[in-house]
């Protein structure tokens, strides 16, 4: 038993009879940013997909806090504490933002038990409050009362990110954070992922293609190369590291 937040054993998963992760194991210890990287097929959206319920694993298993995941389906991860986000934003996009994190923290309310027994028409003024609150904080506050669809992209992941974090999860699971977004909006998005795990405390997990926020936000790194985990280590140690450099990284320590 352990309570590391997650701890990944000799997981095999994938879509056919062949698996595409083959034997991945991994301990990721409380307040780690541990980002997962590789070439284009390696598995990593299929190592997200089987982390967040999307995809049952054929052998091995995944225990958050010491409890067996491994067969649980998303939504019941998302109670259980694991937040997570997509490539692309999934958001309710008639709706305006604030809705979208009110109709976030009234999950949260449903799934912790305080939402109380009335069907309500118009949501509580706390929640409301709290919808603004995080929406200001994550620099949304202009953008409440626009539906959801107009949002920029940079902006729709903001979104998505306030209403993975109006259910208050421990364990943060990002695929691809910065995927389609400008420079500029990337390296905002890597300033507040930054500050909300040091705010939250929570442990984060994250694929990532661009070097530049992997190398920002990432305290550990684990490479797959083909379904399997090829490295996992420092920054420094995965940069100087030959067969990684040699798959992956190119000469200069960055994604050829
Ligand atoms: N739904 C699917 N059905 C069948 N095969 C799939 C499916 N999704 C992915 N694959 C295959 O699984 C392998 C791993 O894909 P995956 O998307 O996990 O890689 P990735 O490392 O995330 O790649 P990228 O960096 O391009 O996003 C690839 O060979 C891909 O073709």
């Amino acid at each position: 038993m352990t309570d590391a937040p997650l701890l990944v054993e000799g997981l095999f998963a994938g879509y056919g009879r062949a698996p595409i992760l083959k034997d991945v194991s991994l301990t990721v210890a409380a307040g780690e940013r541990h980002v997962v990287i590789g070439p284009n097929g390696a598995g990593k959206t299929t190592f997200f997909r089987a982390l967040c319920g999307e995809l049952i694993p054929s052998a091995g298993r995944i225990l958050f806090e010491g409890r067996d995941v491994t067969r649980l389906g998303g939504f019941r991860r998302v109670r259980a504490g694991m937040g997570r986000s997509f490539q692309v934003a999934r958001i309710f996009a008639d709706m305006t933002p604030a809705e979208n994190v009110v109709v976030a923290l009234e999950a949260g309310e449903v799934s912790n038990g305080t939402a109380g027994w009335r069907f309500a028409t118009a949501p509580k003024p706390a929640l409301r409050l709290e919808a603004e609150r995080i929406l200001t904080d994550l620099g949304l506050a202009a953008r409440g009362d626009e539906p959801a669809s107009i949002l920029s992209h940079g902006d729709k992941k903001r979104l998505e990110l306030a209403m993975m974090l109006a259910l208050k999860p421990r364990l943060l699971l990002l695929d691809e954070p910065t995927a389609g977004m400008a420079s500029a909006d990337r390296m905002s998005a890597v300033r507040l992922v930054d500050r909300i795990v040091r705010e939250t405390g929570a442990t984060l997990i994250l694929t990532e293609h661009d070097m530049d926020v992997v190398f920002h936000l990432g305290t550990r790194i684990s490479v797959l190369h083909y379904g399997e985990i090829v490295a996992t280590d420092t920054p420094e140690g995965v940069r100087n590291n030959s067969f990684v450099k040699e798959i992956y990284l190119g000469r200069g320590g960055h994604h050829a």
